[in-house]
């Protein structure tokens, strides 16, 4: 896979990332998907799928600006299962970072996170956003500050991580029941973009021995729990649950 783009000055920072993330060996079925490189950042498309639009990562406008600005508060679901309160500010491990929604919304609490994402056009996606983001006026410092990535398996990267996490953060792909237009649009290419999943249990022990105050799993309301393991506490939202795995009390 190759990224298309019409600015002949990029060459070289996409043709780093083509190798960073090893676009070329990326099984791309049937070429339905491509990467374009355009005035707002990488974007990804689904060439059967026109109307979905792209898909990009974006930390500095839009929602994500609303988000940094007003926080969203800590009373939403995911930061009590973060275990955040008042002069609480958690090390997060995101293991499974997707497009780094989630990691955005932790940071933007306070959260300082790492990210992990193994597939390598997810990988190639969020490090650009990142990228730019990193040199944005108004938030290249904060970001730079608080949220970096790495690229491989969390399967590997747990194990061998030497820094100090308070939270593991599981978000791993389940399958969807609903097949209508009420999944999001992102979730439908991720689906077919990312697969399954299927080895997501095979995280839990490795976040379990990685965190110091506790592992945090999202999962559909209909999931199983991770690894056939019961949490300590579930915190539900509308479709989706919190499990919470306690290691330690979260303190100052
Ligand atoms: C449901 S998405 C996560 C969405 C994310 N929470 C967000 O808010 O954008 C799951 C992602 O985890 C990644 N993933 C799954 N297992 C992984 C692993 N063992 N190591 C690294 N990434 C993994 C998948 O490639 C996929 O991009």
């Amino acid at each position: 896979m190759i990224i298309h783009s019409p600015f002949a000055e990029l060459r070289d920072y996409l043709a780093k990332i083509e190798q960073q993330f090893n676009l070329a060996a990326w099984h791309n079925p049937n070429n339905l998907f491509q990467l374009h490189y355009d005035e707002l950042g990488l974007s990804l498309h689904k060439t059967d799928e026109k109307k979905l639009g792209a898909i990009r990562v974006d930390f500095v406008t839009g929602a994500a600006a609303h988000r940094r600005k007003f926080g969203g508060g800590k009373g939403q679901a995911i930061a009590k299962a973060v275990g955040l309160n008042k002069g609480v500010t958690p090390t997060v491990l995101d293991g499974t970072a997707g497009l780094g929604r989630d990691a955005f919304v932790l940071a933007a609490l306070g959260c300082k996170v790492i990210l992990h994402e193994r597939n390598p056009v997810v990988a190639a996606l969020l490090y650009d956003g990142l990228q730019r983001a990193y040199q944005d006026a108004e938030i290249g410092a904060w970001m730079k500050e608080n949220m970096r990535m790495e690229f491989g398996s969390s399967h590997q990267l747990l194990p061998r991580s030497t820094d100090d996490i308070d939270v593991v953060y599981l978000d791993p792909m389940y399958p969807h029941r609903d097949k209508s237009a009420l999944v999001k649009k992102e979730m439908r290419v991720f689906q077919d973009l990312v697969g399954q999943d299927l080895d997501a249990d095979g995280l839990l022990p490795d976040a379990l021995a990685l965190a110091n105050k506790r592992v945090v799993v999202k999962r559909p309301d209909y999931a199983p729990d991770l690894n056939h393991q019961k949490p300590s506490m579930v915190i539900a939202t509308k479709k989706n649950r919190f499990d919470v795995y306690i290691k330690a009390a979260m303190k100052n």
